[in-house]
């Protein structure tokens, strides 16, 4: 017998039946749900007279649609923001699941507080009504975005119907480079094998590479497995990967963590194991990039110039990219590096980690943001947002001109709420450079955190490693 996939044997182990023609029905161990998509999924189920079947396995928070200015009620600046707040908040109190409100330090993104509190484990199953849900492989688990209607079944069952996903490994080899970030990865691997790259995949990211990376880091890897759209992404569980999630919340103790860990360490692809794609990747080949388009798989290092008509890769269609051109006020051939910036973002699930705002506040500090450029920085929850006072790292960014706000997806995604104005310019740690993703008519350029903040710093967009030193 040939050995088994990472994936295939969490597969296996949560295989109730074999619905025939590629799908299969799957026990689903944990659900999470955010109050833009996970309100409606309770709603419709209360209306129908269907409980949660486990509730202790259902976790709610609100980050969506939340203002993340200091003081923050229930009142948004999104017209209907208040609605999907209380409509979230009643059916959960309702329902009995576990909610993490506005108001409770457990609150924030929901891909960054589910690996924050151990919800999520090595090789259990975890769905969340949102796109970037595959970010949670990065533990070990089988995690991924559903739709509210399949939400609404988990709820109700325990269990999905699933059309069974391909299997792709990209493996790392080699070590990234200084200042060369699990950003950088991602983005490098959009750029090159394009957004569809990964279409129909559960993608195994492994390698020298990927194993040296932490699991913050991981975590921003595994999150743009959506942008390169693949059903999900998966690190196999790790020394590292135990070492961090001992002692959370929601983790197992005692013999019950023994017990956990031996198991875990049997989630990992056998040395035989065949994917349906292998992709090979050497991590001396990236370089720190930055987005230049209205796709991330318009992105180029940060040294490289917009491509010209007639260099267009093979992922490229070359409408796409004189229409991404004429959205983003750019020239083919243009420097994307020394481009005047009116904003900088730091936040969202990919990159608003403590681990990321450490690395950020590194290049703030003693440093101070260029005259005219909005710098905004939202921690990913609430846990990250004390962590990081705890140490002085909001001191850092506010005395380098950033505010400082309360944990959300905020300017990640415009949802009628707060933005950036029609063709500002902004330099975002972000994963969608979607045309108005970040406001109507906004120009998002994707990069590091360390990006950002240099870029912030310059008032240009540029390269940490080209930042004038300190006097
Ligand atoms: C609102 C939500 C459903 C959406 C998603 O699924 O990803 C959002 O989080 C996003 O990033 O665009
Ligand atoms: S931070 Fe952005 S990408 Fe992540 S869940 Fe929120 S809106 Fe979606």
């Amino acid at each position: 017998m040939t050995g088994r996939t990472a994936f295939e044997k969490i597969w296996q182990a949560h295989l109730i039946a074999d619905l025939g023609e590629g799908t299969g029905l799957i026990a689903i161990d944990r659900v999470m749900l955010h109050e833009r998509t996970g309100g409606v999924a309770l709603n419709s189920l209360r209306e129908k007279h269907r409980d949660v079947a486990m509730p202790a396995q259902v976790f709610a928070t609100m980050d969506h649609v939340v203002d993340t200015f200091p003081g923050r009620t229930d009142r948004t600046t999104m017209p209907t923001g208040t609605q999907f707040i209380t409509a979230t908040r009643e059916a959960a109190l309702a329902a009995g699941i576990s909610l993490f409100d506005l108001g409770d330090p457990r609150q924030g993104i929901v891909h960054v507080i589910s690996p924050e509190m151990g919800i999520v484990l090595p090789g259990v199953t975890l769905v969340c009504p949102d796109s970037h849900t595959c970010s949670q492989g990065a533990l070990g688990a089988l995690a991924w975005g559903i739709g509210s209607t399949e939400a609404e079944h988990a709820l109700a069952t325990t269990t999905l119907r699933v059309r069974k996903p391909k299997t792709m490994r990209v493996t790392v080899s080699g070590k990234l480079g200084i200042g060369v970030t699990a950003k950088d990865l991602a983005l490098h691997m959009l750029a090159r094998f394009g957004s569809a790259g990964a279409k129909g995949h559960v993608v195994e990211y492994a390698g020298e590479a990927v194993a040296a990376l932490d699991i913050e880091a991981r975590l921003t890897l595994c999150n743009m497995a959506t942008e390169f759209s693949a059903f999900s992404a998966f690190i196999a569980a790790d020394e590292k990967t135990f070492a961090y999630l001992q002692g959370r919340a929601f983790a197992p103790t005692g013999a019950a963590w023994d017990a956990a860990v031996a198991d875990w360490r049997t989630m990992t692809s056998d040395a035989d194991a065949a994917f349906d794609v292998e992709l090979y990747v050497d991590a001396a080949d990236i370089a720190p990039m930055v987005s230049w388009g209205t796709s991330p798989q318009q992105a180029i290092p940060l040294d490289r110039a917009v491509p010209r008509t007639d260099e267009l890769s093979a992922v490229e269609a070359p409408e796409a990219h004189a229409r991404a051109l004429d959205y983003m006020g750019l020239e083919q051939g243009a420097a994307v590096s020394g481009l005047a910036i009116d904003a900088a973002f730091i936040g969202s699930c990919t990159n608003s980690r403590l681990s990321d705002l450490r690395r950020a506040a590194d290049i703030l500090r003693g440093r101070t943001v260029a005259a005219g450029v909005k710098a905004i920085c939202v921690p990913g929850s609430s846990q990250v947002k004390a962590a990081a006072e705890a140490e002085g790292i909001d001191a850092v960014f506010r005395a380098a001109g950033f505010e400082w706000r309360e944990a959300g997806c905020s300017m990640c995604f415009f949802a009628g709420g707060e933005s950036f104005g029609a063709q500002e310019r902004v330099i975002s740690s972000t994963n969608r450079n979607f045309e108005s993703r970040q406001g109507p008519g906004t120009r998002t350029h994707l990069a590091s955190p360390e990006t950002v903040a240099a870029s912030a710093i310059a008032g240009r967009i540029t390269d940490p490693r080209m930042l004038d030193p300190l006097p």
